[in-house]
């Protein structure tokens, strides 16, 4: 088992609750992005606590060259999928870009129905003190919240690019925001492209676990895009490391399937019924 998190004898689901004792135990934890039923059981089963229907699918499922276009009946489908297809994980539902920004009354419209029509368990969302109300409102329902600071991809325009945030001054700015989001209840902060050195001060001043992405070791937590983690993004960023090189490993399968098939060595008499 990878995690001491998951696989607690009782065969439950992982919950904020054991996220926030494994921050006191200071133990560490994976997760990872899944957007169907059987990754997310590969997942499951590996030890994952945490699987994010993460708004990348807007790239990485839908083709999309950045997170903006996916709206939340885009991503319902993936999120239901992804909860029937573990049992152990805390699937948490990825906001995306123009679902919750308005107000904190579409904020809890959009996680309403993650988590009615798909059975999410948690919410994610994108920014510091512009977005305190929405999270107040949605703590106040009862739904817990993980915010993402740093890297916040649905800013890509405003960014002018895919760049490090909180260098200099701005490292001030996004402590600030993390102590007012753990302040309005979130139960847990992605930190996306930041100088390690913050990711690390952020962390130690934070009661509720910090979860890093090219963020540095000093998080409690670490998420990657499977598609990274497994080798098929063809130009993946500096943060990624690669455990696998799944898209060599697929093109090798589909030629030699291709090739039987032109061949006639596929099917054989055993692929066959009589
Ligand atoms: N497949 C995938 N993986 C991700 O991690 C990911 C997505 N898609 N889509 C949504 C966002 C976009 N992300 C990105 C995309 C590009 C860079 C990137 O190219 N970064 C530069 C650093 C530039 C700098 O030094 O400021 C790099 O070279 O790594 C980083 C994060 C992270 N997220
Ligand atoms: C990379 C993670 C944090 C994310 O927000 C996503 O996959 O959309
Ligand atoms: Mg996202």
């Amino acid at each position: 088992m990878s995690s001491s998190l998951y696989g607690g004898a009782s065969g439950r689901r992982v919950t904020v609750r054991d996220l926030a004792a494994a921050k006191e135990r200071g133990e560490k934890w994976p997760m990872l992005t899944a957007y169907d039923a059987m990754t997310a059981r590969v997942f499951d089963e590996a030890g994952i606590p945490v699987l994010l229907v993460g708004d990348s699918a807007a790239m990485v499922v839908y083709g999309y060259d950045s997170t903006l276009p996916v709206s939340v009946d885009d991503l319902l489908p993936l999120t239901a999928a992804v909860v029937r297809g573990s049992s152990r994980a805390l699937v948490v539902a990825d906001l995306p870009f123009g679902s919750y920004q308005a107000s904190p009354a579409q904020a809890l419209e959009s996680a309403a129905r993650f988590m009615k029509e798909a059975g999410a368990h948690a919410v994610k969302l994108e920014g510091g003190r512009r977005v305190l109300p929405q999270v107040e409102a949605l703590v106040s329902a009862g739904v817990p919240v993980m915010a993402h600071l740093g890297l916040t991809p649905q800013s890509v325009n405003a960014f002018g690019g895919y760049r490090v945030q909180g260098r200099g001054q701005a490292g001030d700015e996004l402590m600030a925001d993390a102590k007012d989001l753990q302040q309005a209840g979130a139960f847990a902060v992605v930190l996306e492209c930041v100088p390690a050195d913050l990711a690390e001060r952020v962390t130690t001043s934070l009661a509720i676990p910090t979860i890093g992405i090219g963020a540095g070791a000093g998080t409690d937590a670490q998420v990657l895009v499977w598609q990274d983690l497994m080798g098929l993004t063809p130009k993946p960023a500096k943060f990624v490391k690669a455990y696998s090189d799944l898209g060599a490993e697929m093109g090798r399968a589909v030629r030699s399937f291709a090739a039987e098939v032109t061949s006639g060595a596929f099917p054989a008499p055993e692929h066959a019924y009589s």
